[in-house]
């Protein structure tokens, strides 16, 4: 899907997918490689990286990858069993934040990173439709390190599977209907494959 978008000329801007049933926008150089990398090595360096055990029907696995929660206070989240509590903002993810809300004139108050040691690493089939983000949430989709490919499928419809490939320094929104309509994975690949940090910052709204 992404591989032959001419995007070349504007990497930094968000360019629309024509995906049905989804608000889909891509940038494949939102930052640069140099800003990437400098990012990648501060957030491996300062993460408190944790792999979590979660039920997967019925039965309790260990994640196959790390994972951290940062947001505000109050921003308290619960994932497939797991309650988390956010780490605070650092000046890194604070950062990454103001420059995210400014080109997808979205508000975010937390982040859930994601470290892909290698190619065993993976996140199955769902959908970021918790009730706590709302019935229309934008998440936005921030890739460091290794290009992994990320796939849609449709929840109901006969449509083919949408492939896009996350390269280091792209950002994908998600946003409108995509996880009412959509569930996405990153799927384990076969082969030498480096680590690969991913940050999806996202609102969520206060417990009532
Ligand atoms: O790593 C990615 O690109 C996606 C991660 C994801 O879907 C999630 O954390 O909900
Ligand atoms: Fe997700």
């Amino acid at each position: 899907m992404s591989a032959n978008l001419d995007l070349f000329d504007s990497p930094r801007e968000l360019q629309a997918l024509a995906v049905p049933d989804a608000d889909l926008r891509f940038a494949h150089g939102f930052y640069t490689r140099d800003e990437a990398a400098t990012l990648m090595a501060a957030l491996l360096e300062e993460t408190p990286w944790r792999q979590e055990r979660i039920r997967i029907a019925g039965e309790m696995r260990w994640q196959p990858r790390l994972t951290s929660w940062h947001g505000d206070l109050g921003a308290d989240y619960a994932y497939s069993g797991i309650r988390l509590d956010p780490h605070p903002w650092t000046p890194t993810l604070s950062r990454m934040r103001r420059d995210i809300e400014a080109a997808t004139g979205h508000a975010y108050n937390s982040v859930l990173l994601n470290l892909y040691r290698d190619g065993n690493d993976s996140v199955g089939w769902h959908a970021d439709d918790e009730a706590l983000l709302g019935p229309t949430p934008a998440i936005a989709s921030l890739s460091l390190g290794q290009t992994r490919l990320f796939r849609l499928r449709h929840k109901r419809r006969l449509h083919a599977p949408v492939d896009i490939q996350l390269t280091d320094g792209s950002l994908l929104l998600m946003a409108g209907s995509t996880q009412r309509h959509w569930e996405h994975t990153v799927p384990k690949e076969r082969g030498e494959r480096g680590p690969r940090i991913n940050l999806t910052f996202r609102l969520i709204a206060a417990r009532p």
